[in-house]
């Protein structure tokens, strides 16, 4: 069916920190209306903030016109809903790591890493829902036995536009977001039950895995509600991702991401062989901390994130030696749930606003750095790294990127690239066509200093040196 004029579809990011509208031209993907609203802070949340979010995101008709959705969101929540479809209990987020130690337990179960990293395509940590569920088990057994069905944050999200619209017609995900719950294989294709089993000792109702453009439904007023996926694989349709390219996402989490043409398995737990949104894969890895050590970096200095740019940028590479792990919030790669962070190498000569400002750039990327070098160990192509996520708008952390990922970064322009892939898919879906091809324009392109080598090595084996010394871990 060919694009109409100026039909219009729209896409959500329902992501940790706020949710985020586009409504975009179906046929060229230019953004002509757009919303957005916060989310809760913590690591747990009532899905109803996500649909008060949503509301005030969407409010002042932002939708008129609009003929299909999509819905991209957090990965990995637990949401359990009861036999009336009411939610059980508050969501546990990606970022929660109170199922840290569900975590080790269920890797030991079912045999260990390996087994986890062939079987399922991932190592649990305390971010995967799988985690989550056993944590329930173990600490809310009554929230578990009311729970009939459990889906992710996106799933309940699509649920909900439709449930409001008399369209639902049941819980539905992708393969994508399925990819990130431990109990489905983007090797197979499938759940597995044993897994759930092994987890809380019964199963559970799971949504239906939809295809790539399998429509979850429509709303009784006709609008077209598209399958949606989780916020990195929406990420990847937002940029048109091509084999070669690699993104590094600074929003909540820090994330390293690739298409690539199979699924791998990384008994290290470092990266999760993920599904990507179009039938392929999306081998990832994941930070707790990205943007959010920036904003403790301005706080501890007391200034804006402009500031903050200002003083990274005004110290020398390296920063004097002054370090900074950042596992502010814990960390997820490394596995060090109960991590802190660390200022190491302080003397009075390197004690200045200039160098903790360039510390924290540092440190946040350093550990982004490890990612793509664990992607590149699991056989992915790296040609280049697109730079995405609030936190890509930074001067500092542009300056300092492409030295330390040693690649090209090319900086997309400023946009909600997980809301656009989702609003892409929405339009494919639609028109029941292939992903439509919409521009995606750079707003900066960054080439590697060849002579930085030497001091992005001298910074890297720091970072890993300290790593090391108190973690007895040298790499992801
Ligand atoms: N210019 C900037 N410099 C540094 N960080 C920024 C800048 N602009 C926004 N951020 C940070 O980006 C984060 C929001 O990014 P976003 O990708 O929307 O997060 P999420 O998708 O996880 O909700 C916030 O923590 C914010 O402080
Ligand atoms: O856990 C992951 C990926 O495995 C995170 O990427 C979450 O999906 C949250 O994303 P943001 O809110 O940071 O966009």
């Amino acid at each position: 069916m060919a694009i109409q004029r100026e039909q219009l579809v729209a896409g959500v990011d329902s992501s940790t920190q706020s949710c985020k509208v586009v409504v975009c031209d179906a046929g060229t993907g230019e953004v002509v209306r757009q919303g957005r609203a916060s989310h809760p802070d913590g690591t747990e949340v009532h899905p109803s903030e996500w649909w008060t979010a949503y509301e005030a995101a969407t409010a002042g008709g932002l939708l008129d016109g609009v003929s299909a959705i999509a819905v991209g969101g957090q990965q990995h929540g637990m949401v359990t809903l009861d036999d009336a479809d009411e939610v059980v209990r508050p969501a546990l987020l990606w970022n929660d790591t109170r199922s840290a130690p569900d975590a080790s337990d269920l890797i030991d179960e079912l045999g260990g890493a390996q087994r986890w990293a062939t079987e399922v395509g991932v190592v649990p940590v305390a971010s995967f829902t799988v985690t989550k569920l056993r944590w329930l088990r173990r600490c809310e057994p009554e929230s578990l036995e009311r729970t009939r069905t459990c889906v992710l944050p996106h799933d309940w999200l699509t649920g909900q536009i439709l449930k409001r619209g008399d369209g639902f017609d049941g819980w539905t995900t992708d393969r994508g977001d399925a990819s990130g719950t431990g109990y489905w294989s983007a090797g197979s294709g499938d759940y597995l039950p044993d897994v759930l089993d092994l987890a809380i000792g019964r199963q559970v109702g799971l949504p239906r895995v939809l295809g790539p453009t399998e429509a979850a439904g429509r709303t009784g007023s006709g609008l077209v509600v598209a399958p949606g996926t989780g916020d990195n694989m929406g990420a990847a349709l937002g940029l048109g991702l091509r084999p070669g390219d690699a993104v590094i996402s600074l929003g909540t989490s820090g994330t390293a991401f690739a298409r690539h043409d199979a699924a791998i398995a990384d008994d290290s737990g470092a990266v999760a062989s993920f599904a990507d949104a179009t039938g392929g894969f999306l081998p990832l890895l994941a930070t707790l901390n990205a943007a959010r050590v920036l904003t403790a970096g301005a706080s501890m200095l007391g200034v804006e994130l402009a500031e903050l740019d200002r003083l990274a940028l005004a110290a020398e590479p390296g920063a004097g030696g002054l370090s900074l792990l950042p596992y502010l919030d814990g960390e997820r790669t490394p596995n060090l749930p109960t991590a802190t962070g660390t200022l190491s190498g302080l003397t009075r000569a390197n004690a200045t606003p200039e160098n903790l400002a360039r510390a924290v750039v540092e440190g946040m990327l350093t550990n982004l750095a490890e990612a793509l070098d664990a992607l590149r160990g699991q056989g992915v192509r790296v040609e280049r790294v697109l730079l995405i996520g609030g936190a890509a708008a930074s001067a500092a952390v542009r300056s300092v990127a492409a030295d330390l990922f040693e690649a090209e970064v090319q900086v997309p322009a400023a946009g909600e690239y997980v809301a656009l892939g989702a609003a892409r898919q929405a339009a494919a879906t639609l028109l029941g066509t292939d992903l439509p091809e919409w521009e995606v324009r750079t707003d900066a392109v960054l080439e590697p200093d060849a002579a930085a080598s030497e001091r992005t090595a001298e910074l890297r084996g720091r970072y890993a040196d300290l790593r090391g010394l108190l973690y007895d871990r040298p790499g992801p």
